[in-house]
Parts: structure tokens; C-alpha cells; sequence
């Protein structure tokens, strides 16, 4: 795999929808359903990623056993999972960017180490 035209990729497509969530952030309900997850509040924002979080474990479960369809809905339910974490985010006026740097800030540091120096 060609990582340097893979990383290049994951930024522009987390920068891209980056730029329209920001756009939608005040738009008026009417005009998409991010400006209307907006509207409806950060209750209705939080009730959809636990709804999407729900599906994807169920997915996951599903993918264990499953062949191709399992898999590709796996993707799907994870996708719709990552994309309201983001409308949340936005809704508090932060992006995926501080949450990027956070996990490069992890690099390197073992999950147990990092639990036993709290
Ligand atoms: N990536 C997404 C994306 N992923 C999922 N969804 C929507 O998320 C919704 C949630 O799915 P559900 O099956 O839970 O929907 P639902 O049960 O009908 O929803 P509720 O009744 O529970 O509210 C669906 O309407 C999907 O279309 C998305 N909507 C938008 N985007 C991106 O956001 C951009 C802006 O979208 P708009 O704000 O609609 O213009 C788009 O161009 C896309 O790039």
C-alpha cells in the first residue's frame, strides 16, 4: 500500500467534510440534515451516535461469522458512527483535528502504561 497517497487521502476526506460541517454549523434546518441535527440540539446529536454506536457493535457481532455483506455493513454502520461523532463535535465547536492529535500524542505509549500512570 502506498502510505504517503493513503494518508494524503484520509486527511482530504476528513478536511473536506470538515469544511461542509462547518458550513452547516448555522444553516438553517430546512437546508440539511447536519444544520437540522443542530437545530434539534446536542440531547439529539448524542442520541443518534449512541443509536449509531449500538449498530455498529451489533454489525461487528454480525461481521464475526459473516461473508462480504456483513463485512461492507460493518463499514457502513462505523462510517455513520465516525460521521455524527464529527456533527457532535462540530456542535461544540471542536473537529477532528484535536482528536487526531491526540491520538499522535499516543504514539508510542503502551495503553497499559498510560493506565498505570493515572
Ligand atoms: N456523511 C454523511 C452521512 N452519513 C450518514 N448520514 C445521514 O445520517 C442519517 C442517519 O441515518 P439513520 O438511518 O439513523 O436515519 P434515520 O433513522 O432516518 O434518522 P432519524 O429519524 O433517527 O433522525 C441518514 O439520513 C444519513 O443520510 C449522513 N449525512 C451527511 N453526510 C455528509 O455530510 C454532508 C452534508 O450533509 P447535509 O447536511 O445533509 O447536506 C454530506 O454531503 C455528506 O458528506
Amino acid at each position: 500500500m502506498d502510505t504517503d497517497a493513503s494518508s494524503t487521502s484520509n486527511a482530504y476526506v476528513l478536511d473536506t467534510l470538515n469544511g461542509v460541517l462547518k458550513q452547516r454549523r448555522y444553516a438553517a434546518a430546512e437546508e440539511s440534515y447536519v444544520a437540522s441535527l443542530h437545530h434539534k440540539g446536542l440531547n439529539k446529536i448524542l442520541e443518534k451516535v449512541g443509536e449509531e454506536a449500538t449498530e455498529t457493535v451489533l454489525a461487528a457481532k454480525d461481521a464475526e461469522h459473516g461473508g462480504e455483506a456483513e463485512r461492507q455493513a460493518l463499514i457502513s454502520e462505523t462510517a455513520d458512527l465516525w460521521f455524527h461523532s464529527l456533527v457532535m463535535l462540530s456542535h461544540l465547536e471542536l473537529d477532528h483535528q484535536a482528536v487526531l492529535d491526540e491520538l499522535a500524542r499516543r504514539f508510542g505509549i503502551s495503553g497499559h502504561d498510560e493506565k498505570a500512570s493515572r
